[in-house]
C-alpha cells in the first residue's frame, strides 16, 4: 500500500487530499484542512458556487455531452458556461433530453460568451474553427482542447494532413500533447492541453511504454483500428446514415488518415527516431467504442510474455489502463462508458511477432474522460475525480 498528498485551493479554504493505492485501487479521501488567502482562492473561482467554472465550447456535440455527464459526479467543477453553433439559444433539454434533470445554463454563440464567469474550459469544437476561437479566449483560462488543432508540434504537417494553414502558430509551441498516463508532469503545469485523439489514444498507449524500452522494432508496425459511429461527431452526414453503417463494415482513410501523423509523432518521440506505421481505421456498425489490433515484430530474444510483464508493471499503478490476465480478450463492450483502456498481448503465429489489442470508449477514454483527467492534473487535485464510473454492461 502507497499514499500520495495533494493540496488545493477552493472557495476560500484548502483541502488536503491523500490518495492511498492499495494494489490497483484508489481509495481517496479529502478533508478540509485551513482557510486560505483571497488571492489563493481567486485561483478556484469566486463567486456563488464556490466550485471552479467550467465552460463547455461545443455542448451540443457528442464530447460535450460526456463532459456534462462526466461533471455531474464532479465535487469541484461546476459548469457555467455553454455554447453551441447552429443550437445557440436552445436549452440542454432541447438538444439532450437525456439531461434535462442537470441544472445548466443554455447554449450560446461563442461571440456571445461570457468567459469573466469561467476558470476553465473543454473546447469541443470542429478542428480548423478550435485555432481562431482559442487565440480569442482570455490568457487566464486553463484549456482542455478536444480537437485536434493543437496536436502536431510540426505546422507543416499540420497544414499537409489538414489542408489549412495553422492559424495559432505562437499557442502551438505553448500546448502540451495531453496522453495522460505518458505526459502526466508536463500536464500538470500546462495551461493549454492538446487532448489526444481516439485511435492515437487507444495506439499509444500500448505501443510508447514497448517503444520506450526497446522491446519492439520500430518497422513493420500494422494497426487495424475499428470506431463506433460516434466518433464522427453528431452532425449530419449522408456516409453516417443508419442505411450506410448497419450491418455491415468499411475502411477508410486508407494510408491518409489524418491520425496517422500524430501516431507517428508520439512513436517517433518515444523511439528517438522517426517511426512509420500502417494505420487502417474501420467504421463499426456500433454507437460508441474503439478497438485497435496491432502487429508488431519483437526485438531479438523478446518474448510476448516479457511485452505483458513490461506492460502490466508500467501500468500497475494507474487506475485507467488495465492489462488483463492469462489470455482474457478486451472487448469494447467492457469500457462502454468508462474511461479505462484495457488491453493484451498475444503470441502470433509468426514466430517473433505478437499480436496487442487495446480497447477504449472513444467518447471517454478517447475524448471527454480522458479531457477531464488533464484538467483534474492541471488543477493540481486527484485526477480520478468525476471519472471512476465503471462501464455499462451490457
Ligand atoms: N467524437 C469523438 O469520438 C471524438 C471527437 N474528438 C474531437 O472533439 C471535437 C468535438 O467532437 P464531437 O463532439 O464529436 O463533435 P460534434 O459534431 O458532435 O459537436 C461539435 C460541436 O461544435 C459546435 N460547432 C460546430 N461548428 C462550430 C463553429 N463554427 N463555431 C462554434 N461552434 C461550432 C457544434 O454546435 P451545433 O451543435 O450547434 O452545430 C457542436 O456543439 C472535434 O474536434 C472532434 O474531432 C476527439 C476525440 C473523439
Ligand atoms: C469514426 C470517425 O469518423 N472518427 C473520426 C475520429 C474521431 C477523433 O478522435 O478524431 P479527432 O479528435 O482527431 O477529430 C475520424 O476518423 O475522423
Amino acid at each position: 500500500m502507497s499514499s500520495l498528498a495533494a493540496n488545493h485551493f477552493n472557495g476560500g479554504c484548502l483541502w488536503k487530499y491523500q490518495v492511498s493505492k492499495v494494489g490497483k485501487f484508489r481509495i481517496r479521501a479529502t478533508w478540509m484542512a485551513s482557510s486560505s488567502t483571497p488571492a489563493q482562492s481567486m485561483e478556484f473561482g469566486e463567486g456563488k458556487t464556490n466550485k471552479l467554472r467550467i465552460g463547455v465550447l461545443g455542448a451540443s456535440g457528442y464530447t460535450g455531452s460526456e463532459i456534462i455527464r462526466l461533471l455531474r459526479n464532479h465535487p469541484h467543477f461546476q459548469i457555467t458556461l455553454m455554447t453551441a453553433d447552429r443550437k445557440a439559444g436552445q436549452s440542454i433539454e432541447s438538444v439532450f433530453p437525456h439531461l434535462v434533470t442537470q441544472d445548466l445554463p443554455n447554449l450560446v454563440a461563442v461571440k456571445d460568451a461570457d468567459f469573466s464567469a469561467v476558470d476553465a474550459v473543454f473546447c469541443c469544437l470542429p478542428h480548423g474553427t478550435t485555432q481562431e476561437i482559442i487565440k480569442s479566449l482570455p490568457t487566464n483560462l486553463k484549456i482542455v482542447d478536444l480537437s485536434a488543432d493543437f496536436r502536431l508540434q510540426d505546422i507543416a504537417e499540420y497544414e499537409e494532413w489538414y489542408g489549412q494553414p495553422h492559424k495559432a502558430t505562437a499557442l502551438q509551441k505553448e500546448a502540451v500533447y495531453g496522453l495522460t498516463e505518458i505526459s502526466r508532469k508536463e500536464i500538470q503545469s500546462a495551461r493549454l492541453v492538446a487532448n489526444p485523439g481516439c485511435y492515437p489514444t487507444s495506439v499509444q498507449l500500448p505501443l510508447i511504454p514497448l517503444i520506450k524500452s526497446n522491446l519492439i522494432e520500430v518497422r513493420n508496425i500494422i494497426i487495424d483500428s475499428k470506431s463506433g459511429v460516434s466518433g464522427a461527431g453528431r452532425g449530419a452526414k449522408e456516409a453516417n446514415l443508419y442505411t450506410e453503417i448497419a450491418e455491415g463494415i468499411h475502411s477508410y482513410g486508407i494510408t491518409r488518415h489524418r491520425h496517422v501523423p500524430e501516431i507517428e509523432q508520439g512513436l517517433s518521440e518515444a523511439a528517438n527516431s522517426k517511426v512509420t506505421v500502417s494505420f487502417t481505421p474501420h467504421l463499426m456498425p456500433m454507437s460508441r467504442g474503439m478497438q485497435s489490433t496491432i502487429y508488431v515484430e519483437m526485438a531479438p530474444g523478446v518474448t510476448t510474455q516479457d511485452l505483458k510483464d513490461h506492460l502490466g508493471n508500467y501500468y500497475e499503478h494507474e487506475e485507467f489502463v488495465v492489462l488483463l490476465k492469462n489470455k482474457e480478450v478486451p472487448h469494447t463492450r467492457h469500457v462502454r462508458g468508462s474511461n479505462y483502456c484495457l488491453m493484451n498481448v498475444f503470441p502470433d503465429r509468426i514466430p517473433g511477432r505478437a499480436i496487442i489489442i487495446s480497447v477504449i470508449d472513444n467518447l471517454v477514454k478517447g475524448a471527454s474522460g480522458q479531457a477531464l483527467q488533464n484538467l483534474n492534473l492541471m488543477m493540481g487535485i486527484p485526477e480520478n475525480l468525476g471519472l471512476s464510473c465503471l462501464p455499462l454492461f451490457p
